[in-house]
């Protein structure tokens, strides 16, 4: 048996709770008037109610007894002196030293931190002052009015919650988003309106290797890039990171300038208050900062000074091994009635659960008792239309956090009194529901009286303070964090490490490999292989093509570009190009027949056409101007005995063109070609044919324009046609192509030159896309 369960406190516990368990909290009530007086802490701003909860007196002399039978005011004093109580990776965990004020000293090995931590803050509030401000550029000479936090884990938790918490106190003007899925769609919808040139990222990632992070990070860097033209000089301008990494992150290309750093002994999940707090510096100002900071240290004195029957963490800390560990519970909800605390369940989860859900020992021994609990929840009131039915009649013992606060920060008629005597309420009705008899008298039948019957005896916890402020959201947290540390410590884990994510991460990254070389043999289980031959198959499906069509791949794609003057074709892998004569006779079949003996002997099992015409539902919808007739409807597939895919000509070197976000592609050929790409979905446009001048769009800027205009004027209204539907659009960037972008000496700013040879990679990649 473990040492825990050998502990006098621990034994006299579970005697007690055989007996307590016996008496209603009714009971409970009547028995003791002075409870709801008795069972209430103060500290801090925060007013913590436990009355409801299925304790006496008795309950609480053995618990404080166990958590000084377990040394936890001595492990408490080792956490704040900075000694390395995580000690399966040999460091301090000490995030009390970042709010903690300038005079004090804390040491790690000798040396005191804090001037470092203040070092760090005032950098951050300087460049938090210059965003607010406006003095922060981006490339184009426009201030900063997007921030965008990639991260994940504690360092996108935290940001978030703490941004949704005090989104009140924020500056309306900017525009805060958090990427963190690898999942790309959370990083397209988070720029999806945003202009590049207005974006700051920060990177945010304690090691800087984690691979969601870098990934976002990588593709935040090429969307930007996309949009500043490739200029290097434009990341300084949209990227600073956090991190503790400083060698990683001035290999990514951010140099050290724009890097605030933390340290080894701020873990992840307790590091919202660190550099990693950037974005809610930048979103409420440096001062309501200080003053989180501020509340975060009033929690840390309190814990760390107050008696252990005065203390908040203490006490809540103590109530979670009470059920846990001799209740059987196995979940606590967190029920906030504040909207503004929408994100606080999500970021309570990582603390609890990472810090907490551990098996073994600080000695390495199977523990024999449970450990963390699940935590979950939602905002009230919306929770109570949804899951509480199961927490009141249920068969499960929950025991429920409810947050309110006094006062809205948005009051308005009776919508506050309406909250907050629905969190009393629900309060009431878990602690005392409504017994058989009481239902009865109300007149219900005798068939339906047991399913009107609240049990009651349903333990919660009322967390109240005055008002949301910065201040108390640092105050709440740092609550968090302690009762977190007093439960390790009376089960004598370490809530500092997390190894238990290891393992995955170890093997996605060996499973990407088998998914990307769909031709190595696979190793592991009969469920993870067939798993993985599924997504291989999936994949194939949706390319088309397995492997994808590369270089070195033996797939091979056929693309074949059709111009008004020229018809171009390549095979993917090969750098030879065919080039036939095309024009105003050219149908599909003298095109195949001057292409059969051209590529005569390639082999290829895909052919992308480019069509320069409108399509619709990849069909051809229209023959084109410049060419012959009897292009509707031919059966292509047919004639190559392939799949073939036809789009839209300018399309198909708009693809190859593409390099993330939105961007505007123009073919300055026979006619004017027109896409649009928008987050890797193409648009193709006829926008040639809508009117211009005297005439259209095409007949100025396309090839009839450039004989009637000469070069000088042609190129004249090329500019003037890219910069109207630049305002249009407002494209992130445009590439010109076609064949007669060689006639351009100077391009406009924000516009690239694209390469004619972009169409055949975008044939190719057609195949490798779903676009
Ligand atoms: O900040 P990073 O180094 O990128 O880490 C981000 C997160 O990933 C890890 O896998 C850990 O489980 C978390 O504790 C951490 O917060």
């Amino acid at each position: 048996m473990s040492a825990l369960r050998e502990k006098v406190a621990w034994r006299a516990l579970e005697k007690h709770q055989q007996e307590l368990a016996t008496h209603h909290l009714r009971d409970l009530f009547a028995a003791d008037p002075g409870r709801a007086e008795r069972y209430r802490a103060d500290a801090v701003g925060w007013q913590l109610d436990y009355a409801r909860h299925r304790i006496n007196d008795q309950t609480l002399d053995h618990l404080f007894a166990l958590a000084r039978e377990c040394g936890l005011e001595a492990r408490r004093d080792a956490m704040f002196a900075g000694e390395k109580i995580n000690t399966t990776e040999q460091r301090a965990a000490l995030h009390i030293a970042l709010r903690a004020p300038a005079r004090k000293v804390i040491k790690v090995d000798g040396t005191n931190v804090v001037p470092e931590v203040h070092a760090v803050l005032k950098r951050m509030t300087a460049f938090a002052n210059d965003i607010r401000a406006g003095r922060w550029l981006g490339f184009s000479g426009r201030p900063i009015r997007n921030i965008v936090n990639v991260g994940i884990g504690g360092s996108d938790l935290g940001p978030v919650m703490a941004f949704e918490a005090l989104r009140h106190f924020s500056d309306r003007k900017l525009q805060m988003r958090f990427v963190s899925n690898v999942d790309y769609t959370d990083f397209a919808e988070a720029v999806h309106d945003l202009r590049p040139d207005e974006t700051l990222f920060i990177i945010a990632s304690k090691t800087f290797t984690t691979l969601e992070t870098m990934t976002n990070a990588h593709s935040a860097r090429d969307w930007l890039m996309a949009a500043a033209g490739g200029d290097k000089k434009a990341v300084a301008k949209h990227f600073v990171a956090l991190s503790t990494n400083e060698k990683a992150v001035e290999e990514f290309g951010i140099s050290t300038d724009h890097m605030y750093g933390f340290w080894d002994w701020v873990g992840g999940r307790y590091s919202m208050d660190s550099a990693i707090g950037l974005s809610t510096m930048i979103a409420i100002g440096p001062k309501a900062f200080d003053e989180m900071l501020a509340g975060f240290h009033a929690m840390d004195e309190h814990f760390r000074t107050a008696p252990l029957e005065r203390n908040l963490p203490v006490i809540m800390g103590l109530l979670g091994i009470w059920y846990t560990d001799f209740f059987g519970a196995e979940t606590v909800a967190v029920l906030p009635y504040e909207q503004y605390l929408k994100r606080f369940p999500a970021y309570l989860q990582q603390l609890t659960m990472e810090s907490n859900g551990k098996h073994v020992t600080l000695e390495g021994d199977t523990v024999d008792y449970p450990t963390g609990p699940i935590y979950w929840g939602e905002p009230g009131t919306n929770g109570q239309h949804s899951f509480y039915q199961l927490i009141h009649q249920g068969t499960r013992l929950i025991p429920c956090d409810f947050v309110g606060f006094a006062r809205s920060l948005n009051p308005s008629g009776r919508h506050h009194d309406l909250l907050i005597a629905n969190v009393i309420a629900q309060a009431e009705a878990l602690a005392f529901g409504k017994t058989l008899q009481q239902v009865k008298d109300e007149g219900i039948d005798d068939a339906l009286a047991p399913h009107r019957v609240f049990e009651g005896n349903r333990p919660s916890t009322l967390l109240l303070a005055e008002r949301l402020t910065p201040s108390t959201l640092g105050s709440l947290v740092a609550l968090y964090e302690h009762s977190v540390f007093t439960q390790a410590t009376i089960w004598n884990i370490n809530p500092f490490d997390q190894w238990g994510v290891e393992l995955g991460k170890q093997l996605a990254l060996r499973v990407v490999e088998e998914i990307e070389s769909p031709r190595k043999p696979l190793h592991h289980d009969s469920a993870t292989n067939a798993a993985i031959t599924w997504y291989r198959k999936a994949r194939r499906k949706a390319t088309g093509s397995a492997p994808a069509p590369t270089a070195t791949s033996p797939h091979r794609v056929l693309a074949i570009d059709i111009g008004g003057s020229h018809v171009k074709a390549m095979l993917s892998g090969n750098p030879r190009e065919v080039v036939m004569k095309s024009g105003r006779t050219l149908t599909p079949e003298t095109m195949l027949k001057q292409l059969r003996p051209a590529i005569r002997g390639w082999k290829y099992d895909a052919v992308s056409i480019g069509y320069p015409g409108p399509l619709l539902h990849d069909h051809i919808a229209q023959d084109p101007r410049n060419l012959g007739k009897g292009w509707i409807g031919f059966d292509f597939a047919k004639a190559f005995g392939r799949p073939v895919k036809v789009i839209n000509d300018a399309a198909m070197q708009a693809l190859g063109s593409y390099e993330g976000g939105r961007m505007l592609f123009l073919g300055l050929g026979t006619g004017l070609g027109t896409a649009f790409i928008v987050d890797g979905i193409i648009e193709p446009m006829e926008l040639a044919h809508l009117p211009y001048k005297k005439s259209t769009f095409e007949d100025y800027v396309g090839e009839r324009g450039l004989k009637r205009l000469g070069k000088k004027k042609w190129h004249a209204h090329v500019i003037d046609v890219v910069e109207q539907l630049k305002a249009a659009l407002e494209p992130d960037y445009v590439v010109l192509g076609g064949g007669n972008v060689r006639h351009l000496a100077e391009l406009p700013e924000g516009v690239r030159r694209g390469d004619n040879h972009n169409a055949f990679a975008g044939g190719f990649r057609l195949w490798e896309n779903k676009a």
